[in-house]
């Protein structure tokens, strides 16, 4: 059995693993920084001076390295977390291990403080001695770190107290942090005041990625921070990319939220959440949930081979750029491809939109999804019946179905669909002798649908802000063919109807 590597303390932060950090307001005064560093090596060097935590560490790093040396065993992703203990189990190391747990990951621990708290407060906190954790905690640490998760306050707090209080104010300030050395900015916007969503700003140095949940009404919110983090730090171990990662774990702890609304652990203001919530439900409707989250349908690009070899494009790169301009999901619509062919474009497609964590739907073919392994399908009124494709394609992909009256909006949710797209709603020459459904039919399916609906049909720049305007809840986005790839630049013209969508969301919150 080969011996694990444990090297010096100056060593602890000179490898290129990847480093979460989370800063963590542990009083109004006091700023703790709490960091998860990322391998899926088994040689992790750990430099903080526990003895005790050395040996334990030491110990998983045997188990690990003897399973990583036999091809046969499973190799398990592994981070480590660095982080106060929070008896209340809420939050802190308690909170990374079972956010781990939660997403198939292994974590070591090392605790840095010991919190006396429940769901009332904090009655107390003892430091762990500063000689048994990292000295390069602070100004050596931030440049390191793969990304960094601050919320509004912390972000202030880092930042010489600015205001924050509109999502611009957040991208300057991630772009402030951004300068101070880490590769990634995550700026939590939670406590925005006057957002219905929870939005967080994700800068790399390059992008500004705005990512928008739903806000859940909870007061079993504590934790959600660490959480946040230790699933991100989760995902890059499983190796993917920062971008998806974050798109995961916003969706992870979303999930987590929404499902333990109701559980009372605790008679304090402020409850934790249950991370496992995975391996407690089995029902359809849950697998479903975390598998689809509704926001996606935002900005839908529908692919259109005909229009994208006009313009002298492969679809690989169509959906590249449509992905790069900020389309939340893709439709592969490929009416005269080759099956073979088609499969071969679903393939790299797939890769992607993996890559990014944008889900990649399939048109009509349940084959082509199910040999590719797509995300999902899109089925009309004529295709194969949802009710069929659900039983081909199982519990956890997403079915998108085609309606144009309440009546077909009603069976979509009985036969199990995921989501409407309604339309056409203008005149397109994408889709022939395909009617029209106008705003107000529009309108008609979204409040009788117990689904989330997309618009679809003669929707562009021009007028995607109207559809965004017919202001019914349900209705989530807009999906368009000809807007995004009948154009010479399929980049330009999303980041355009992005922008338009974004602006027609603030101002229905408003
Ligand atoms: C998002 C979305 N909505 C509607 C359609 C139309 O599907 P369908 O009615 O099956 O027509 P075809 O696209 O197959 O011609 C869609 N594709 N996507
Ligand atoms: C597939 C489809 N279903 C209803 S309208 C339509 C075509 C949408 O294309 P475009 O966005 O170019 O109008
Ligand atoms: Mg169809």
């Amino acid at each position: 059995m080969a011996s694990p590597t444990i090297l010096p303390p100056s060593s602890l932060f000179a490898n290129k693993n990847c480093l979460i950090l989370t800063p963590t307001l542990a009083s109004a005064k006091e700023f703790t920084i709490k960091y998860s560093r990322v391998s899926n090596s088994p040689s992790i060097s750990l430099g903080a001076r526990s003895s005790i935590q050395l040996q334990t560490f030491a110990a998983m790093q045997e188990k690990g390295t003897s399973a990583l040396n036999d091809d046969s065993k499973m190799k398990i992703p592994h981070v480590l977390t660095v982080a106060g203990s929070d008896s209340g189990a809420g939050a802190g190391i308690q909170a990374d291990l079972k956010a781990c747990a939660a997403r198939g990951v292994y974590c070591s621990t090392v605790i840095t403080a010991v919190t006396a708290q429940n769901t009332v407060g904090v009655q107390g906190v003892s430091n762990v001695p500063e000689d048994f954790v990292a000295e390069q905690l602070r100004e050596e640490l931030l440049p390191m770190a793969g990304i960094i998760t601050p919320n509004l306050k912390e972000t202030s707090a880092l930042l010489d107290g600015i205001k924050l209080e509109t999502v611009d104010d957040m991208r300057s300030a991630a772009r402030l942090l951004h300068n101070m050395g880490p590769k990634n900015v995550l700026v939590k916007g939670g406590d925005l005041p006057d957002s219905s969503d929870a939005v967080d700003i994700l800068f790399d140095g390059d992008n500004f990625y705005e990512l928008r949940s739903p806000r859940i009404k909870s007061r079993n919110t504590h934790g959600t921070g660490c959480s946040l983090a230790s699933c991100i730090a989760a995902e890059l171990a499983k190796g993917y990319s920062m971008l998806s990662a974050v798109k995961v774990a916003k969706r992870y702890v979303e999930t987590a939220l929404d499902y333990s609304k109701d559980i009372v652990i605790g008679g304090g203001p402020q409850g934790p959440f249950d991370h496992l919530l995975r391996l407690k439900s089995n029902s359809r409707d849950f697998q479903r949930l975390q598998a689809f989250n509704p926001n996606d349908l935002f900005l839908y690009a529908v692919t259109d081979s005909g229009m994208n070899k006009r313009w002298g494009r492969s679809i690989t790169d169509a959906v590249k750029a449509a992905i790069e301009g900020g389309a939340t999901i893709v439709q592969l619509r490929e009416k005269d491809a080759e099956t073979r062919d088609f499969l071969e474009s679903a393939r790299a497609c797939l890769k992607i939109c993996q890559s990014h964590g944008v889900p990649l739907l399939i048109n009509d073919r349940i084959d082509v999804a199910l040999a590719c392994n797509a995300d999902g399908v899109h089925v009309g009124q004529s295709d194969m019946p949802v009710r069929v494709a659900r039983t081909l394609l199982g519990p956890e992909k997403i079915i998108g179905v085609s309606c144009k009256t309440p009546e077909q909006a009603h069976q979509a949710w009985v036969d199990g669909a995921d989501y409407i797209g309604c339309g056409g709603v203008f005149p397109t020459n994408t889709k022939e002798n395909n009617t029209t459904v106008g705003l107000d039919g529009l309108k008609t399916v979204c409040m009788a649908s117990k689904l989330p609906v997309v618009a679809i049909g003669g929707i562009g720049i021009s007028n995607a802000r109207d559809v965004m305007e017919i202001g019914v809840p349900n209705l989530k986005g807009v999906a368009v063919v000809s807007a995004l790839f009948d154009r010479q630049c399929v980049l330009t013209e999303t980041r355009k109807l992005h922008t338009i969508l974004s602006e027609a969301n603030v101002s229905i919150l408003h």
